[in-house]
């Protein structure tokens, strides 16, 4: 099961905002621009899409977490090692205290926020990993995960899962930015071929075909082992980068890795 299903640390005391954690660890960073490179992932629960694909169901369709303080969270990331942290989800933005928690680390590390790309923020990030969700991320009643009623989310998710303002405030905002997208077969190129001319037409900043990364669809080895050779060729003929999935492919993405 990726994701923590059930969370090790307790609800806090401790004074001050706090954040729905639902697992906090040291691994390397599996994807894109940064893959390989050693960070600290701070996972955040609760988020505004509901992928049918998503890896991280425990913070998605259903969110399981502690809640931390800030202080604590950062005490934790300095009792690892890595210089870089990696705050994701769920979707991180949703939580105000997501900017606080940029802001006390910014001084100290290189900051990644993985996002759907929804919301904006004005905390310092240095690299805005930006994952548009297109229209084959979407559940269906057949797709959805089990025992989920998917009929609401199918138009939530449909909604909400594109906003060029938000798009072209990530990109402009955060020192370096990348958009990742998840590919599950030639019939999703299009749509990304069509969304980042729309970013290109509404910021002023430079999307190169290198800021585009092709990320393919798979949760385990064998999902992955499915799709990767496809979404590289594509990734090939059209251009843009191609991103592999370091942690499936070495831990099976299992929890904390
Ligand atoms: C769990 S999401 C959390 C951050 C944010 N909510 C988002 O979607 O970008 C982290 C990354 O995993 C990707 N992802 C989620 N499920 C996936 C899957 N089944 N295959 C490939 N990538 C996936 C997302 O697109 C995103 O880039
Ligand atoms: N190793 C590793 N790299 C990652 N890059 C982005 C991740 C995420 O879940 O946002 C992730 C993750 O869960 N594990
Ligand atoms: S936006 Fe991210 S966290 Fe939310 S459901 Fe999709 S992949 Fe999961
Ligand atoms: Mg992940």
């Amino acid at each position: 099961m990726p994701v923590s299903d059930t969370v090790a640390r307790d609800d806090t005391d401790a004074e001050g905002d706090r954040l729905p954690i639902n697992e906090l660890f040291a691994s390397l960073q599996g994807e894109g621009k940064l893959a390989g490179v050693p960070s600290t992932f701070v996972r955040t629960s609760g988020c505004n899409l509901r992928c049918w694909f998503c890896d991280s169901f425990h913070t998605s369709w259903e969110p399981t977490h502690a809640w931390l303080s800030l202080d604590e969270i950062v005490a934790e990331v300095e009792s690892r090692s890595p210089d870089h942290v990696v705050v994701t989800g769920g979707e991180p933005l949703v939580h105000d205290e997501t900017d606080a928690l940029l802001s006390a680390l910014a001084d100290d590390y290189h900051l990644t926020v993985e996002t759907n790309g929804t919301l904006e923020t004005d905390a310092p990030v240095d690299l805005a990993s930006v994952s548009p969700k297109l229209a084959s991320s979407t559940p269906t009643p057949d797709n959805a995960p089990a025992d989920v009623d998917s009929g609401v989310w199918t138009e939530r998710h449909e909604d909400a899962r594109v906003d060029l303002d938000a798009l072209a405030s990530l990109v402009e905002h955060a020192a370096e930015f990348q958009l990742k997208f998840v590919v599950t077969g030639r019939d999703d190129l299009d749509e990304i071929e069509s969304l980042v001319a729309d970013v290109r037409g509404v910021t002023d900043r430079e999307v190169r075909d290198s800021d585009v990364l092709l990320m393919p669809e798979g949760q385990t080895r064998e999902q992955l082992a499915r799709t990767r050779t496809e979404v590289a060729d594509l990734a090939a003929a059209f251009g843009y980068r191609y991103t592999p999935r370091l942690h499936v492919d070495l831990w099976n993405d299992a929890p904390e890795t």
